[in-house]
């Protein structure tokens, strides 16, 4: 419902105000992030827009209302698939009521091209958070939503920039060769040319099923892009996870970003109270870094080849393949 400010008019200024009235919403209608944050948003003053530094790809803005602050990222050249996907993935974690993430409130497009996202705002406090809290809430969130429909997501989304393809599968180690590490494999190929990494990643793939014996498998809502740059912690202290890649997936998956996430022991060792840990962890955790050192080495250029290319040498050595 509308929140514009309603007046009394006399019956001889009326037509002068519908008018007004009707200028005021085209005007509106130009910009439908202040539309909505002036309707929906229950706001009836925007008193500053500001900036926000930090992410690569999106522009974020502070909005300061009468109703409180909305966080606001803009894309100038992408349509708002990208932002339906993150809005999807931060409504779906923030249903478990186990970890903080910001609320997501609309997904748009902008009339001059590109797309918007508005969510509730954080204030962000000024450490890290405690790790254990971290791991139990993490794996409160892995604990508490479970899919009936297999692996995937309703819809595709994007790890950093790259297309990730969340096709339901009903099999685990399927949807992992296929839609993680076999699309970051040709894509490098057709990219770079790189026809080893594809030849020996297509030859791991297809070995990978005795890395999984004896491990229980369940799909599990994952944040899916969990690094240091997308881990916070709000005024109060509690843990707050932001900018998503969501999709039902093994839980041991979340830990593909460990090499930039500085999760410690204490993180670990709250995590494995609520999801125990499964036999064959560790033989599986280079698996699970090889996806996000692909897409590194696919968004970022060959200074992630060779971490990609030397697991999956290792496995193959192992594996004896
Ligand atoms: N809900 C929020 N409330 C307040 N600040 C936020 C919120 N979400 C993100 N931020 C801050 O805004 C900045 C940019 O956000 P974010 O990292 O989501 O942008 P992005 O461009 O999509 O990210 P990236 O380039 O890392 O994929 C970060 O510094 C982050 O701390």
């Amino acid at each position: 419902a509308s929140l514009l400010p309603r007046r009394r008019f006399l019956p001889s200024r009326r037509r002068r105000a519908s008018s007004r009235a009707t200028t005021i919403m085209s005007a509106l209608g130009d910009d439908p992030i202040r539309e909505w944050i002036l309707t929906e948003g229950k706001a009836t003053q925007i008193k500053g827009i500001r900036s926000i530094g930090g992410g690569c790809i999106n522009s974020a803005q502070r909005y300061d209302t009468d109703a409180g602050p909305f966080f606001v990222k803009t894309n100038s050249r992408i349509g708002p698939e990208m932002f339906e996907g993150e809005a999807l993935g931060l409504k779906a974690m923030y249903d478990t009521k186990s970890i903080r993430v910001p609320l997501p409130y609309k997904v748009g497009s902008l009339p001059t091209g590109g797309s918007f996202i508005i969510m509730e705002f954080i204030e962000f406090g000024r450490s890290r958070g405690d790790q254990s809290d971290l791991g139990r809430k993490l794996a409160e969130m892995h604990k508490a939503a479970k899919s009936d429909k297999g692996y995937g997501f309703p819809v595709d989304n994007t790890i950093g920039s790259t297309p990730q393809i969340n096709t339901w599968t009903d099999d685990w180690i399927e949807f992992y060769s296929k839609h993680r590490l076999g699309y970051q494999l040709e894509l490098a190929s057709r990219r770079y040319g790189d026809s080893a990494i594809l030849e020996k990643g297509q030859r791991l793939i297809k070995n990978i099923r005795p890395l999984f014996d004896g491990a229980v498998i369940e799909p599990c809502l994952l944040h899916g892009d969990l690094w240091s740059g997308n881990i916070s912690s709000d005024s109060n202290g509690d843990p707050v996870i932001l900018d998503p890649a969501c999709y039902y997936g093994h839980n041991e998956a979340e830990f593909g970003m460990s090499w930039c996430a500085g999760f410690g022991g204490d993180f670990y060792n709250a995590y494995f109270q609520v999801m125990p840990k499964q036999p064959g962890f560790e033989k599986r955790r280079d698996l699970y870094l090889l996806y996000h050192y692909l897409n590194h080495y696919n968004l970022f250029g060959s200074g992630y080849r060779s971490s990609a290319m030397s697991i999956i040498e290792d496995y193959l050595y192992v594996l004896a393949i």
